[in-house]
This record gives structure tokens, C-alpha cells and sequence, in this order.
């Protein structure tokens, strides 16, 4: 598949190459290939159970793939069958790639006994072992981008759903990722602050932010995304850019999907 941003001579951002996964006797992905070229947007759409969170854990290496590569920026991801299982094979390679990457999850999985701002810096502090005041600066830059600048110093608890969100995006947006991977991030959320959330993420894609996306609001993967990948039962059903995939979608399973989202 040919995209305009995979056409230059660079290599996409992210190439995963026949990924399998398993779990038990349930083949969960069954053989999935799809890129995201810099500053692309790729939404992942499909029912529930289709392995769309299951596709985007790969990416990070959160679930190792059984079979298949990830390749980030021309990097395939080291991989051994040493062992019980098929694991990362380098540690400190995985470490570097994955400190690349920002995701941000259905339930924010923030630390509940830091405030905002301490949330925002442990990862580059910690991490990437940067130096204080200049992470504080651009923790707070990032709170401020995403519109809760004035809770730095409160705590998660205290804060609204959509506010938590956005927190979590700061957080992950603040060690400067190449690749950020959304799974649900407003599936857990009310409908009045799920547009908080989504205006942050459309900002993102406006500053050509490379990301997957993971999500169940069609609108949203249609305003956002360039391309939509969706998956049926572990397999590609059927890719391509948004104005194709949404509005002259090919196969009948896609078309009785998006009608089915329109009602629901
Ligand atoms: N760690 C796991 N152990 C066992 N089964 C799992 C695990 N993770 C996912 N599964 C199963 O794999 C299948 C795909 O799950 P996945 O979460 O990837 O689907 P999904 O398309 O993201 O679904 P949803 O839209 O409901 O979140 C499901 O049947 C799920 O129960």
C-alpha cells in the first residue's frame, strides 16, 4: 500500500510486518501488516473483539507478537523464541524504542498519590533521567497545551475524567515521542467531557503528530485520521484513506458496520 507519506525514500514511522498473536487456543491476530508514515494519522476501527487493542499492545511491545516484525523508524524490534515464549530479545533496545512511543489508555492510569504536574514529570525525569527545571517548564507548557495548566498541583482524584485524560496525554506527550498510540481514550469518559479530550488529540493530528488510534466514534475517526484500518476477527478487512473507507466502503461487513455505529 502506497500512502503519500510512505512515497519518499524514508522508511514509514512504524511498519508492523505479519503480526500473529495468540492467546491460549484463541488466535487473536491472524497476519496483519499496515504502516503509518511521519506525521500520519491511522485510526484502528472494528467490532469488539476484532483485536484492535490487542494490534496496538504490539506495537510497544506491551504483547509480544507470536509471529511478524515491528519495525520503528527503520528498526525492526529484536525478537528471540529463547524461553518459554517469544520475548524482546534486548532490553536496552526495547527500552529506547518504547521510550518513543506515548500511549495513552482507556483508563488513565495515573499515580494517585502525585499531583498533575509530578505525573506529567516522572517519566522524563526518571526515564530519561533529564534535568529538573527544565522538564518542570515543559510539564507545565504541556499541561497548559492541553488546557488544565491550572490544576498542575492538584492531585488525580480531584480532577474530572476529561481533565485526568488530558492529563495522561501531557504525561505521555512530555518525553517527546515520535509515535503516540491511543487506546479508547474516551470510551471511559461521559459524553459531555469526551469533547474536551478529543479536541486535544485533533490538535495533535493538526501538528502532525504520527498516531494510531484506537476507537469507537466513527465521527471522530473520520475527522481525524487519514487512513482507517478495520479489522475483522484478527485480518485487515479493509483499509484505505477516510473519505474512501467511511464513505464508499467496499466490503459488506464494513458497510453493516458503520450503519450499525450510525444507530447506535
Ligand atoms: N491478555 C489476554 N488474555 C487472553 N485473551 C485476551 C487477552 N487480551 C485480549 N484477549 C482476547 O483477545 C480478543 C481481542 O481483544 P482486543 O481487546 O484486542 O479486541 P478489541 O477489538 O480491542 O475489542 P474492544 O473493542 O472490545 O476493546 C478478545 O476475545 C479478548 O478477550
Amino acid at each position: 500500500m502506497i500512502s503519500a507519506a510512505n512515497s519518499s525514500a524514508q522508511p514509514p514511522l512504524l511498519q508492523l510486518e505479519d503480526i500473529h498473536k495468540s492467546f491460549g487456543t484463541l488466535e487473536v491476530l491472524r497476519g496483519i501488516s499496515l504502516t503509518a508514515g511521519e506525521g500520519e494519522v491511522v485510526a484502528l476501527i472494528g467490532s469488539s473483539g476484532s483485536g484492535k487493542s490487542t494490534l496496538l499492545r504490539c506495537i510497544n511491545l506491551l504483547e509480544v507478537p507470536d509471529r511478524g516484525r515491528v519495525v520503528i523508524g527503520g528498526e525492526a524490534v529484536a525478537m528471540t523464541s529463547e524461553g518459554p515464549h517469544r520475548r524482546a530479545a534486548d532490553e536496552k533496545q526495547l527500552r529506547r524504542i518504547r521510550s518513543g512511543i506515548g500511549m495513552v489508555f482507556q483508563s488513565f492510569n495515573l499515580w494517585s498519590h502525585m499531583s498533575v504536574l509530578d505525573n506529567v514529570m516522572a517519566a522524563p525525569l526518571q526515564v530519561q533521567g533529564r534535568e529538573k527545571a527544565e522538564v518542570r517548564e515543559e510539564a507545565l507548557a504541556m499541561l497548559e497545551k492541553v488546557g488544565i495548566a491550572q490544576k498542575a498541583d492538584a492531585f488525580p482524584a480531584q480532577l474530572s475524567g476529561g481533565q485526568q485524560q488530558r492529563a495522561a496525554i501531557a504525561r505521555a506527550l512530555c518525553i517527546n515521542p515520535r509515535l503516540m498510540l491511543f487506546d479508547e481514550p474516551t470510551s471511559a469518559l461521559d459524553p459531555e467531557l469526551e469533547g474536551e479530550v478529543l479536541r486535544v488529540i485533533r490538535l495533535l493530528a493538526e501538528e502532525g503528530r504520527t498516531m494510531v488510534l484506537v476507537t469507537h466514534d466513527m465521527e471522530f475517526a473520520r475527522s481525524v485520521a487519514r487512513r482507517a484500518v478495520f479489522l475483522h476477527e484478527g485480518l485487515i478487512e479493509e483499509e484505505g484513506p477516510v473519505r474512501e473507507v467511511f464513505g464508499a466502503p467496499r466490503s459488506e461487513r464494513l458497510q453493516r458496520f458503520l450503519a450499525a455505529g450510525q444507530h447506535a
